[in-house]
């Protein structure tokens, strides 16, 4: 019998495989790693939306893998997602010690159980109210489109081609502001503006809360990095900036019979409603705080860059702009802008709003979930600290449920007749329990403000991007899935 040559390596090898192989016992299928860094090395930090479809296609509709030392569970069918979201097990989200640190366990995005339900429902029924159904939101929507207008029109006539997406982030910050707090900001405003910029530097600066997340053993001594102190910094900044803005309002609501204008006002009711009832904690200020902070933090780049990528694809596919453009001059003229109501006849339109939904597929793998208790699935063990992904990008192109899922082909969503026809694949929002808060509005604000631009304006590649189209449509994946440049 041959004879080991190494017997260290030999044990260490043989421990690995006897520890992975315990570790793994009854999980969904997918691909082995290495020790401690898993499937790091096969992974694209900028496309991982593609490592996971990948993984998809060889292993089926739930798999598992390491990423660092993180379990990974994700889904990559619809019926899959349907029930794992319905289903509150599965409706934690990852107790990450930074995000702890940052969010004292209050808001919406991060939390869990009856804090985050009893927020979660107050914030949908007042967005609700101070939503689309109102004539001031019209009025808000139309003021963000004369200040977008401006600079589309200085765009039109500047030589050289003109970065426009961050008139786009003012513009959903600014009904952002005015939803939460009850007033416009100039946007010429230092504070305002350095609130803007630190938000952007937030979403783009993920690397702390990156690694947190996948190595779980050394999570402790990341928060003592300075790059941590910065982001502890930066949301200290933005929290002190909120509450005096809810200060403000606190002057403003006198008592209960003073009308709420806003999410803030609407919240300090309850909040004096509850400690009347010697209920301290449920709408403490920091609660609100956080509310506030989430929707500017999930609400604004977001509904940017969807718009950015719906000019992006008219750029790109003139013949497309062509049919969207005659629809709207043929239903709504020139006479007045779209509204809401019109969309019931926009079938053309509409279709091309989802196909870009699904294309773009903007959180192209969610936002991570996790089971509060360990559990089984399908047959498959689902471990509590686990990360369970929502593949969206995976939905939004399986062969099963599109007829041309790599393509740009708006009649996904159209009937034989030509007329919308809306699809249960196409998910940008999410479902189940945790899906998007800001849906409505989000939606709202992209509708109105695509079909008025299309109305005006004619889109064109910048000369230099022309023959990057594959490249640019291709992006990247950050906290969002944005394009590889900009036209
Ligand atoms: C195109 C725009 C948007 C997209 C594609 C989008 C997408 C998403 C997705 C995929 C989730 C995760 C759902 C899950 O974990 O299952 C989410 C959660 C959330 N979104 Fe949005 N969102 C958008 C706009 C907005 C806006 C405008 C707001 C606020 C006004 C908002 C507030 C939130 C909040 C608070 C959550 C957390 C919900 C929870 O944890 O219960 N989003 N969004």
């Amino acid at each position: 019998m041959p004879r080991c040559r190494d017997p260290p390596l030999s044990a260490a090898l043989g421990a690995y495989v006897l520890y992975y192989w315990r570790q793994g016992r009854d999980l969904p299928p997918g691909p082995v790693g290495l020790p401690l860094i898993g499937r790091l090395p096969w992974t694209d930090p900028k496309n991982l939306h593609l490592t996971m479809q990948k993984v998809a296609e060889k292993y089926g509709d739930i798999t598992s893998f390491y990423l660092g030392s993180r379990l990974f569970i994700v889904l990559n069918s619809y019926p899959m997602m349907k029930e794992m979201l319905d289903d509150y097990n599965f409706a934690g989200r990852p107790r990450l010690r930074l995000f702890l640190k940052l969010t004292r366990d209050c808001g919406i995005i991060f939390t869990e159980g009856y804090m985050w339900s009893q927020h979660r429902r107050l914030s949908l029924r007042t967005l609700r109210d101070f939503g689309f159904a109102r004539a001031q939101t019209v009025e808000m929507v139309d003021d963000q489109l004369d200040s977008i207008f401006q600079t589309l029109d200085e765009a039109a006539t500047s030589v050289t081609p003109m970065e426009v997406l961050g008139t786009f982030i003012l513009a959903s910050n600014s009904i952002i502001t005015e939803m939460t707090l009850g007033h416009r900001f100039e946007r010429n405003d230092p504070e305002f503006q350095k609130v803007n910029k630190l938000i952007k530097k937030l979403l783009e600066e993920g690397i702390v809360q990156t690694a947190s997340a996948l190595f779980p053993a050394v999570e402790r001594f990341i928060v003592l990095f300075p790059l941590s102190s910065s982001v502890v910094h930066d949301v200290e900044y933005l929290h002190s900036f909120i509450r005096k803005e809810i200060q403000q309002r606190e002057k403003v609501m006198v008592d209960e019979s003073t009308e709420p204008e806003c999410l803030c006002d609407v919240y300090i009711h309850e909040k004096r409603k509850a400690e009347k009832a010697g209920d301290f904690e449920t709408f403490k200020e920091f609660q609100l705080i956080r509310v506030i902070l989430e929707f500017f933090l999930a609400g604004t780049d977001t509904t940017a860059r969807s718009i950015e990528w719906l000019l992006l694809y008219m750029a790109f596919y003139p013949e497309v702009q062509d049919r969207v453009q005659n629809e709207l001059d043929s239903v709504i003229g020139q006479s007045r802008r779209p509204r809401m109501q019109d969309r019931t006849e926009l079938h053309y339109t509409s279709a091309v709003i989802d196909e870009t939904y699904r294309k773009a597929s903007l959180a192209a793998i969610g936002v991570f979930h996790r089971a509060v208790e360990e559990t089984h699935f399908h047959g498959y063990r689902i471990p509590s600290d686990a990360f369970i992904i929502p593949n969206v990008y995976g939905v939004h192109h399986r062969v099963e449920y599109w007829e041309r899922p790599n393509e740009f082909y708006p009649e996904h969503f159209l009937d034989n007749e030509g007329r919308y026809r809306s699809s249960p694949y196409l998910i940008p929002f999410l479902i189940g329990r945790r899906s998007c808060v800001g849906e409505s509005l989000a939606r709202m604000e992209i509708v109105l403000f695509f079909t008025a631009i299309m109305q005006r304006y004619r889109v064109r590649p910048a000369p230099e991007s022309a023959a990057k189209k594959d490249d640019i449509l291709s992006g990247w994946m950050g906290s969002l899935r944005i394009p590889g440049n900009t036209v």
